[in-house]
């Protein structure tokens, strides 16, 4: 079986630290350009534009995106009015019109597009989602803090309009949610605090419910110490589930459970690489809906500024 030949725009620090050896683990695919403003990936050609890789460079049947989500839109209808595959890191893009413009252009176009939400392939999501399916739900605690300077040392794009600031990481909670309740959730109410030299938040607290009237609570923070808290607590009548680590542990009522032993990355490219084999799409807008709306409904407060 031939590989899949990939195209990778945007070798930063998600490309490195994750996308590339997951790649180059699943004998699947084969990575033989890539597009960026960067340092160059050793090992194939590198362009500095995707219309170059696309113009010049060998061929390729898909394309993964790791560039910020500002212009990363443009970039994505390029790669689908080429008929190429897409992975698109989160969030797909810098608005949820360009979203849904892009899930819409992948049906048209007939190619497999996947937003990767690559924190719902935690090794403890599915055994969470399974336990819960049974369960009657109370209510849903998220804390999610993490130290900016750590995870995106220097990005100024992450304070920028479309970077969406402690939402970059947050809407990983958020796809984690989404994934593990049954019924929508809609934004009650947020508090955004956002530095005086940003445009976006670095913490935000937000109130969220279902149909079912569910207490849905997150609590964000980009400016938290060295130790993650990365963490979703659901309380049921039947007892209380717990997600720790971005959702690679799992315990219910305090006793860990057994979980996956496949890493986040790995299992977001076998699922892409099951999904361009079904000829299908896995493009949820959901968590970028919740972020949208935290947003919109708001309210805001100026903090001091951050310099990274
Ligand atoms: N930093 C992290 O720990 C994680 C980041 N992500 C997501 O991955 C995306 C990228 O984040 P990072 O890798 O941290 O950012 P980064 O700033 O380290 O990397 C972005 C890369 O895109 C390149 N680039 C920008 N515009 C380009 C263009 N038009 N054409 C070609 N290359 C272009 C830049 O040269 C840079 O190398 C974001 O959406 C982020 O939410 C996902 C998981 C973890
Ligand atoms: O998607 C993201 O994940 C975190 C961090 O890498 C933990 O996985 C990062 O802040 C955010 O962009």
């Amino acid at each position: 079986m031939q590989p899949i030949r990939l195209g990778l725009v945007g070798y930063g620090k998600i490309a490195q630290d994750q996308h590339v050896p997951a790649i180059n683990a699943n004998p699947a695919f084969q990575l033989v350009s890539v597009a960026t403003q960067g340092r160059p990936c050793a090992g194939v050609e590198n362009f500095q534009s995707l219309s170059e890789l696309l113009e010049r460079g060998p061929h390729v049947d898909a394309i993964a995106f790791c560039t910020p989500p500002q212009g990363r839109f443009a970039l994505v209808r390029q790669a689908l009015a080429a008929g190429k595959h897409v992975l698109v890191e989160k969030p797909p893009c810098a608005t949820l019109g360009e979203a849904m413009a892009l899930v819409d252009q992948a049906e048209e176009q007939g190619v497999s597009g996947l937003f990767a939400w690559h924190s719902r392939y935690a090794p403890g999501i599915e055994a969470a989602r399974d336990w819960l399916a049974t369960r009657t739900l109370q209510s849903v605690q998220i804390d999610w803090k993490e130290d900016v300077r750590k995870w995106h040392p220097g990005q100024a794009w992450i304070w920028q309009p479309g970077g969406l600031g402690v939402f970059d990481p947050g809407i990983n909670a958020l796809s984690i949610a989404t994934h593990l309740l049954a019924l929508p959730l809609f934004v009650e109410s947020a508090e955004l605090r956002v530095p005086a030299n940003c445009q976006s938040p670095i913490a935000a607290s937000i109130k969220m419910s279902d149909a079912r009237h569910l207490d849905v609570r997150a609590e964000f923070d980009f400016d938290h110490g060295h130790d993650e808290l990365w963490s979703i607590e659901i309380r049921c009548t039947e007892g209380i589930l717990r997600l720790d680590n971005g959702g690679a542990r799992l315990s219910i009522d305090g006793v860990r459970q057994a979980v996956s032993e496949e890493g986040e990355y790995a299992a977001v490219y076998r699922h892409f690489q099951q999904l361009i084999a079904d000829k299908a799409s896995d493009l949820d807008l959901q968590p970028l809906r919740l972020v949208a709306d935290s947003f919109f409904v708001g309210s805001r407060t100026e903090v001091e500024p951050f310099f990274d």
